[in-house]
């Protein structure tokens, strides 16, 4: 099971202040700065332990000044690079592990949320359709006790792989939790909506999984709502959708079923019994 990751918060000041220090001018600035203040030690040390030094003393000191810049500037340079490396690395870690499901690979729970909040407000502002679907590994308990959970554990990665081949850039597909996948489709239509779920369910039945040679039955259930004029907030459509997949499963599994009320008239479409 994934577990939602939040970074520390010194975090992303170091790293603005690292990437700003490690910039190439900010580099060029701090290997200048450190030149001239060791040329000016070296002249200076020269002027005190010579008291009246002739040109060739002054030249002397400016290449031993040149020398000690380099060997004290060369190394803190490198020293920079690396450790802004190391920040961007482990930044971009961090944001993985806080906006992606380990196991999947696709987005986690809050991150969907996050995203999905920003794109159904404005769904509602402007009345524009838009669709959610739910998504359940039938039998998955079964898979884990026939096959063990490495089985288990590669089928999901299989099934969100499968799922979001069919989908569009703009749609958004993320693992809720356990064997359950949850996917928001922007501008789309309670039929458009519909026709990606079964695509889904297609797919996933003709996925042809084995396990060390053997054939491992796998299926999905499907629950479809819409957003409507009644919606206040994003969890009411999860919760429609949610109830339209336990429908999904007390029909057989397998199938996609609609919330009651999404196609007028219809309670519920039936795409495969
Ligand atoms: N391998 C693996 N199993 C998981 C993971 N998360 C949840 N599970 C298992 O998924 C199973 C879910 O079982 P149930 O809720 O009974 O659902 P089901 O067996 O799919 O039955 P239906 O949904 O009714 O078709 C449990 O055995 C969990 O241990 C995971 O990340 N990896």
């Amino acid at each position: 099971m994934h577990q939602d990751f939040d970074p520390p918060a010194w975090l992303p000041p170091l790293s603005r202040a690292v990437q700003a220090l490690g910039s190439p001018a900010s580099l060029s600035l701090l290997c200048a700065a450190v030149w001239i203040v060791t040329m000016a030690l070296a002249q200076g040390l020269v002027w005190l332990l010579l008291r009246a030094p002739d040109a060739d003393d002054r030249l002397l000191a400016g290449l031993c000044a040149s020398v000690c810049s380099l060997a004290i500037a060369l190394p803190l340079g490198r020293m920079l690079v690396r450790l802004v490396v190391h920040v961007e690395q482990s930044q971009r870690m961090l944001t993985r592990h806080a906006t992606l499901d380990s196991m999947t690979g696709i987005f986690n729970r809050r991150h969907f949320l996050n995203l999905v909040e920003r794109e159904w407000s404005l769904a509602r502002r402007y009345d524009t359709a838009c669709a959610l679907v739910l998504i359940d590994v039938d039998h998955f308990r079964k898979v884990n006790e026939g096959f063990g959970h490495l089985c288990g554990d590669l089928l999901l990665r299989r099934i969100a792989e499968a799922s979001a081949e069919t989908l569009r850039q703009a749609d958004v597909l993320a693992r809720f939790g356990g064997e359950e996948f949850i996917l928001f489709l922007p501008h789309t239509d309670p039929l458009g909506a519909l026709d990606v779920a079964e695509r889904i369910r297609e797919r996933v039945e003709a996925l042809n999984f084995a396990w060390n040679g053997r054939p491992v039955q796998v299926s999905v259930s499907l629950g479809v709502a819409a957003l409507h004029a009644e919606h206040i907030r994003l969890d009411q459509l999860i919760h429609e959708a949610d109830e339209a997949l336990q429908v999904a499963k007390t029909s057989g599994r397998n199938c996609v079923r609609a919330c009651a009320g999404l196609l007028p008239g219809k309670p519920s479409r039936i795409l495969k019994s």
